[in-house]
This record gives C-alpha cells, structure tokens and sequence, in this order.
C-alpha cells in the first residue's frame, strides 16, 4: 500500500454535480462562463439542487422558499451574542450552524424531502448569521431578513441596514454565482466523508465549514487581503513579492491542485474588481493585484485562483475583511448541501486506507521499566 500525498489525483466518488475537465470549470454540465455572464445566484442553487435550470414559477418558489426561511431561530442569535467579540468569523459561523440543528425539529428526518428542507433553510439562514455576528461583535443589533429580495441583496442588507446600491448586488451576486461548486475540493469532501457515516446534513455542513475556514482552501481570500494591505502601495509590490519567493513563501490567492494553466473563475473576478476600482475611485487594490499576478505568475508560473480577486472585489464593496471566508461558506453551501444530498442517494461508507510507517514488532513495556 502506496500513500498518494494530499490524495492528488485520486478519483473518490462519482459526480453529476460540477466538473472540471480539461481546465473547464461546469455545473450540470453548463460552463462557468455561461453561468457568470447569465445566471443569478438563486438560478444556480436550483440547478445545483435539481440538476437542471429552473422555469419562472420554479425560481419564484425558491425565491420564496429562501425568503421564508432567512429568519435564524432567536436562540441561535442569543448565543452569537454570548461569543467573544473577538471570535474568529468562520469559528462564529461553525459554532452557529451546529447550533441550528439543536432548534431544527427536522434535524435528524433523514428522509430525501427532509434533507432538501434542511438545504434550503441552510442556505437561507447563514447569510442571517454571518450578517447577525458582524453586526452583534459591533455593539448593534442584527437586522432581520427583508422579504422578497435576493440573497445577495439581503446580505449586504442585513450587514449595513440600507438597501444595496444595484452594482453592489450584482457584483456580490456574480461572486456567489462563481464560488457555489467546485467539484471535490477539500470542504466539499469533508463534508461527503461526514454525511457517508449517515450523521445529518448540519453534520456535513458544520465539518465543511471547518475545512474551508483554512488558508490553503477558503481562507486565502482573508490571506490575500491581508497581504495587499501589508503591502500598501503599488510601488511596493516588487521588493515583497521577490522577498518573499526568495524564502520560498507561498503567496496567497496562487496555485490550484487541479488547475495549472489558470482558474476560470479568476478573470470574471479580475474584471469585476477592474470595474469596481473604477466605480469607487480606487484603484490601488486592483493595481497592485495586476503587479502581483504579473511578477508571480512569470516567477514561478503560477496562475491566480479564485481567491485572489475577489479580496479586492469585496474590499470595494466594503466588507470587512474578515467576512470574506463566511460569504465563501454563504455561496459554498449550495453545493454543500448538494453534494451531501447526493452522497445520501448513492451511499457508502468513505474510509479509505493508512499506509503505515511507525515501529513495527514493539512490545509493551510495563510502567515501572520505562
Ligand atoms: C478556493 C480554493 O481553495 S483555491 C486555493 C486557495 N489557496 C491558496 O491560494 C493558498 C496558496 N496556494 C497553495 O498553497 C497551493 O497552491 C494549493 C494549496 C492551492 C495547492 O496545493 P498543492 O496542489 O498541494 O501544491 P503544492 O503546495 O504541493 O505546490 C507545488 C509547488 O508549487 C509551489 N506553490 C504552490 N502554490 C504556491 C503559492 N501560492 N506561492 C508560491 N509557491 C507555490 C509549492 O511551494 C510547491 O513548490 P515545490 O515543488 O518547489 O515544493
Ligand atoms: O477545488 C479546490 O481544490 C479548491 C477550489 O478552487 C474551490 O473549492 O473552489
């Protein structure tokens, strides 16, 4: 038995959900780029779910679904106010989706009807909590979901309290779009390997947070943000990004496991964060990303992922660093809970092997010789 670093190219399950063939990112088949230019959020999520588009009158019932299910129980909104107000967002976020299955009455209904009830009302509630915690750690109080809008609309309004300018949700909207599947990333398995026990779906769901909470999967995002501002100006990028491949530093927002010639997501984002630098009159973000990008990918041949700009995208709409990883999770959850609703219709138990390489032919040596 021959371990395979990191699992890379590893075929573990079978998939109708998103691939990525030949550097070709699709949903159900449709290609990204389709997707981006057309699609809304919603669209998406029905897609992802149904494996097909939705008509109108489909969309409209998860519209609505959506929007009565946003509101979060008042017990998990009393806990977010007993977290330290210094609480790592994605840890606040973990901590309050597990929280929802203890005042889902559903929780533990493993039946296929039950389980997409429980999808829907997770991807309605943790916009409410990631814009509930931000607001609570604040000093204010949590805004409830406004009826009859979008999930991209009720985020950023939950967040601030005024309705959205339309570029805003747009831009939000595409970034959601963007970021809802990904194939059999790291968080997405962790979920399928938890719900492959049969444990339920806020199980599966709790168990991805955690894995997208990292740096080297969804926490880039916070991490590239984090180093534009360390870095502060444009004139400055060439002395860190030389210093830091010098020490043979990873550099944020780089590299992909399955994409070598580049992520297909990442030039909608560039674009975005173009058109938003234009819009708020502040270009430095994007400038700097483009002398990045330029220096790292003709060092070291690495090409940018999806992370990298939408640190600048969502900087220019004025979200708090911090945030950047939840709204990651507030997209994520779709195919979450997708892949979790497929994984119950085709079980089995994910365990795969340990190559060993501890002592062998030990025995046990008692206390007192030891
Ligand atoms: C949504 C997402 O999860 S997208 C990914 C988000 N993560 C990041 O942006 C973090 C930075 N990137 C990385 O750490 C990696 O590229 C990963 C984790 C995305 C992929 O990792 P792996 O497939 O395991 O590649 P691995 O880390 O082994 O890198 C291969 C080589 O490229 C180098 N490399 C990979 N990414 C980077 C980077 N961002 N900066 C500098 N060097 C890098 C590694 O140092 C390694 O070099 P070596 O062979 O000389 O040791
Ligand atoms: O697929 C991966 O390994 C990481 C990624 O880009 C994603 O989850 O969107």
């Amino acid at each position: 038995m021959t371990a395979t670093k990191g699992l890379e190219g590893i075929v573990a399950t079978t998939s109708s959900i998103s691939s990525i063939i030949d550097g070709v990112l699709t949903y159900r088949g449709i290609d990204i780029d389709d997707l981006a230019e057309h699609a809304s959020f919603e669209e998406v999520v029905y897609l992802l779910w149904y494996g097909k588009l939705p008509n109108k009158s489909e969309l409209e019932q998860l519209h609505a679904d959506l929007s009565a299910s946003a509101p979060v129980a008042d017990s998990v909104i009393q806990q977010l106010k007993l977290y330290p107000k210094n609480t790592n967002s994605m840890a606040a976020l973990r901590s309050a989706v597990s929280a929802l299955a203890l005042y889902d009455e559903e929780a533990n209904d493993m039946s296929p009807a039950a389980n997409l009830r429980k999808a829907i009302r997770l991807q309605a509630q943790l916009p409410t909590i990631v814009a509930a915690f931000a607001r609570i750690r604040e000093g204010k109080e949590p805004i409830a979901p406004k009826a009859g809008v979008s999930v991209s609309y009720n985020f950023l309004y939950m967040l601030t309290g005024n309705d959205p300018e339309p570029i805003a949700v747009e831009a939000l909207d595409k970034a959601l779009v963007l970021h809802a599947d990904h194939e059999l990333n790291a968080s997405t398995f962790a979920a399928r390997v938890t719900v492959a026990t049969l444990s339920d779906i806020y199980s599966g769901v709790t168990s991805a947070i955690g894995a997208l909470k990292g740096p080297l999967h969804g926490g880039a995002n916070e991490a590239v943000m984090a180093m534009l501002e360390e870095i502060g100006t444009s004139s400055d990028v060439e002395a860190y990004i030389n210093n830091k491949l010098a020490n043979k530093e990873k550099i944020m927002g780089f590299g992909h496991r399955v994409y070598k010639n580049g992520d297909p997501r990442a030039k909608h984002l560039q674009k975005m964060s173009r058109e938003l630098g234009k819009i708020t009159n502040n270009m430095n973000w994007y400038d700097m990303s483009i002398k990045i990008e330029e220096l790292v990918t003709g060092q070291k041949g690495l090409k940018p992922n999806v992370d990298f700009y939408s640190a600048s995208v969502y900087t220019s709409l004025e979200i708090p660093r911090d945030l950047f990883t939840p709204i990651f999770a507030i997209s994520r959850v779709s195919g979450w809970t997708a892949h979790i609703l497929e994984q119950y219709e085709n079980n089995r138990l994910i365990r795969p092997r340990a190559e060993y390489t501890g002592p062998v032919n030990q025995k046990y040596v008692p206390i007192e010789s030891r």
